[in-house]
């Protein structure tokens, strides 16, 4: 039988051994006492006497080093009723569970007085059973222990963690030579001696009788298996209180998860943005209602999503986190306000994040870069009108939005170029930098420094210390290069160069500096013509050009001029505060079927003029501006309404001159010439100078002459107003 106290039969080998030579060998005693003599009385070695055990010469010798005289009868050491109960106290759960094991020890059929004892690591005993009462040194109020009592079985068996015998005349004291004990260490979870079993019985002097024998070795074993099963039983004890204690301690950290979990709910509900948890992966965790009604995504939906797609900026959470935590998103056409934190674990490890989410106003649009560039706050949704056109055309700018590829934007004058670059910037990178160049606006000798920069002293005029140009400024965001058909062409093939290596040196610069940035470029002109003409570079085209969009112009688009029409009038209702005004059924019709070669902006201001003019609540033909009511002879038909597109810019056209459709005189030098409705064929052309010159006529003559309200009519900058004057 094998565990932690030893094995009952292979333990008590030499012990039997012992029991079987005093019962054969008449002089087996003696010789052991003897020996024992010798030891005391002559310093012979008792280790060379081949009936002492070593484990008992050793013993002698620890006993006589320790003072004890053998022939001491007052064993033991006294202690008090108080320490015996402190002691009785601290080891209850070993003495109860000793005592329902041996209560059954009487009815075992020992021959002698004997003694049956649980004693602590110390000697006090614990638990007694038994009829031997001669020796006061076993009495409860003792103490007994190898320096007071001398070589005893308790103390060896502790010591060597095994059963243990002492027989008559090993024991080193000769008031305890009339003594058998049988001892078992119990042994603890650590493998430690902390108690033992012992079984003490008075012994004839002599050889013993084979009875006596018999009954001696079943002694043993009893004392051995028991204190294997006083083990076990505390060792089950000591793991019942573990798992107990376990237990109590998961259900109170499962309450208090619980409780934190619920007030964590209330204080996330009750803050207004919406609020996301993920773990450190981006699977989202937690998701507030206010974060669904923002996402536009069910609760349940977002469980398992991961956030890092739902509202990262491009930058990683971590890196937003680095960098401050905030950031402006696009979600679903919103804006969105974003703030990120870490959430770690009790080892500081990074366990997932917290980002709460709400509506963001424009003025937040950059605003984590310092706001460096130019206003860009249009989204998609800021992208007016209803018709398939316009939105195929949103649908694959949003598209494009989310490669890093330059984009080309191309369309006629008015059809909103610059809206779109800014929505696809916005949708790309809200955060970053807008900057934005019109190349038909700059001299073209300057266009070169605005590009690029310069380092102190390149030209005369030149600041001091330098300026960097857009493109270095454009770090992170957007080049938006307006009307880039009419960039010198020398510049283009150093616009080339940069586009190819994202390497950007000022003028009169020596070092590059690598610029991450994205390009839109716009234009309303037909660059594969340009190219045609050596007027545009055949190989910057195809760089620029691979996602391009093509913006189709207001006549193409079914239904948005009165769309529009209608916009405009709502919002210079709401900017006036006046009444509502409508278009008369004629005025309607007009604004259908005119050809808008200045499209939206030209709608717009057509709009805004009749607005301002007409009486009594409706718009007349006669309320447009001159140049647009003489048309009125010159519209098309009723039944012209939704006809199908034409006059689009393409590549393959020349989109310098917009088509002027059946029926219009062609351009003339006046205001006062008439303008074109869509019809059909033949089609005679006027040119965009044309309409522009007309354009400003017709708002100075509104404006009386104001050159701010008529640029202001115009929707263009006082500067620019006469920038063109003076051009014309
Ligand atoms: N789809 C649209 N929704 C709302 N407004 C629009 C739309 N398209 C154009 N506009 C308005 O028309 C005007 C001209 O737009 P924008 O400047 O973007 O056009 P563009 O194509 O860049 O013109 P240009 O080539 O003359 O620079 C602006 O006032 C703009 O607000």
């Amino acid at each position: 039988m094998d565990n932690a106290a030893g094995t009952v039969d292979s333990d008590y080998v030499e012990d039997l051994q012992l029991i079987r030579s005093i019962r054969e060998d008449d002089s087996f005693w003696d010789c052991i006492f003897e020996a024992k003599l010798d030891f005391l009385n002559n310093d012979a070695d008792p280790f060379q006497a081949s009936c002492v055990r070593p484990e008992i010469a050793d013993s002698w010798v620890r006993s006589y080093n320790s003072g004890l005289k053998p022939d001491d009868s007052d064993l033991g050491e006294h202690i008090t009723e108080d320490e015996l109960q402190r002691v009785l106290a601290e080891n209850a759960e070993i003495a109860d569970t000793a005592r329902s094991l041996i209560k059954n020890v009487e009815s075992l059929n020992l021959q002698n007085d004997y003694i049956f004892e649980l004693l602590d690591a110390s000697g006090i005993a614990l638990v007694q059973i038994g009829n031997l009462d001669q020796h006061q040194f076993v009495g409860p109020l003792y103490r007994c222990d190898e320096g007071n009592v001398g070589t005893n079985a308790h103390t060896l068996c502790m010591r060597y963690k095994k059963p243990f015998v002492v027989v008559g005349p090993e024991h080193y004291c000769f008031a305890l030579q009339g003594l058998i004990a049988c001892a078992a260490p119990v042994i603890d979870q650590s493998d430690t001696s902390i108690a033992a079993l012992t079984l003490t019985q008075s012994i004839p002097e002599g050889p013993l009788s084979p009875s006596d024998e018999k009954v001696l070795v079943h002694a043993m074993s009893l004392v051995s298996s028991l204190a294997i099963a006083l083990s076990d039983q505390l060792r089950i004890n000591q793991q019942e209180v573990k798992l107990a204690e376990t237990e109590q301690k998961y259900s109170q950290a499962s309450l208090e998860a619980q409780r934190f979990e619920s007030i964590s709910r209330t204080v996330i509900n009750a803050v207004k943005d919406g609020v996301l948890i993920c773990n450190a992966e981006g699977s989202i965790t937690l998701a507030t209602p206010e974060a669904a009604h923002l996402l536009k995504i069910p609760p349940e939906d977002l469980m398992g999503t991961n956030a890092r797609s739902l509202v990262g900026d491009g930058r990683s959470f971590e890196e937003i986190v680095e960098q401050g935590g905030s950031t402006t998103v696009i979600i679903d056409e919103e804006l969105h306000e974003t703030k990120i934190s870490q959430i770690f674990g009790s080892k500081s490890e990074l366990e997932g994040f917290i980002i709460s989410l709400k509506e963001a106003k424009r003025t937040t649009l950059g605003a984590s870069r310092g706001k460096v560039g130019d206003t860009a706050d249009i989204l998609f949704k800021d992208i007016l009108g209803e018709s398939t056109q316009i939105n195929k055309a949103k649908a694959l700018a949003s598209r494009f939005a989310r490669s890093t590829e330059n984009i080309l934007l191309m369309g006629e004058s008015g059809t909103g170029k610059e809206l779109f670059a800014q929505a696809i910037h916005n949708q790309a990178c809200p955060n970053g930098p807008f900057m934005s160049i019109n190349c038909a606006a700059i001299p073209p000798r300057l266009i070169e420094s605005e590009l690029f920069g310069y380092e102190s002293g390149s030209f005369t005029g030149a600041e001091k210390g330098g300026k960097p140009g857009k493109i270095e400024l454009a770090e992170g965001g957007t080049l938006f290069l307006d009307e880039i058909g009419d960039m010198p062409l020398e510049l283009q093939a150093t616009l080339l160069r940069v586009l190819e290596n994202k390497r950007v040196i000022r003028v009169g610069g020596k070092t590059y500096k690598q610029i991450d940035f994205r390009l839109i470029a716009a234009t309303n002109q037909n660059l594969p013509k340009l190219v045609s003409e050596h007027r545009f570079r055949e190989d910057l085209l195809y760089r620029i050009s691979v996602l391009t969009v093509n913006l189709p112009p207001l006549r193409d688009r079914i239904g948005d001029a009165l769309y529009f029409a209608r916009f405009f009038l709502n919002e210079c209702q709401i900017r006036t505060g006046n009444g509502r005004v409508t278009l008369s059924d004629e005025a309607a019709h007009f604004v259908s079927v005119y050809a808008w070669p200045g499209n939206v902006r030209q709608l717009k201001h057509a709009i805004y003029s009749a607005y301002y003019t007409c009486e009594n609540g409706v718009i007349n033909i006669d309320d447009f501006p001159l140049y647009i009511a003489q048309n009125l002879n010159h519209r098309a038909p009723a039944e012209h309404l939704g006809s199908e597109p034409s006059g689009a810019l393409t590549q393959n056209e020349s989109s310098s001159s917009v088509k002027v459709q059946d029926g219009c005189a062609p351009a003339s030098n006046t205001a006062s010439e008439p303008f074109c409705v869509a019809q059909d064929s033949p089609l005679p052309t006027l040119s965009l100078s044309d309409l522009e010159r007309i354009a400003i006529n017709e708002a100075i003559r509104q404006a009386d002459g104001n050159i701010a309200a008529a640029a202001a009519i115009l929707d263009i900058s006082k500067a620019t107003l006469y920038r063109k004057l003076k051009d014309s």
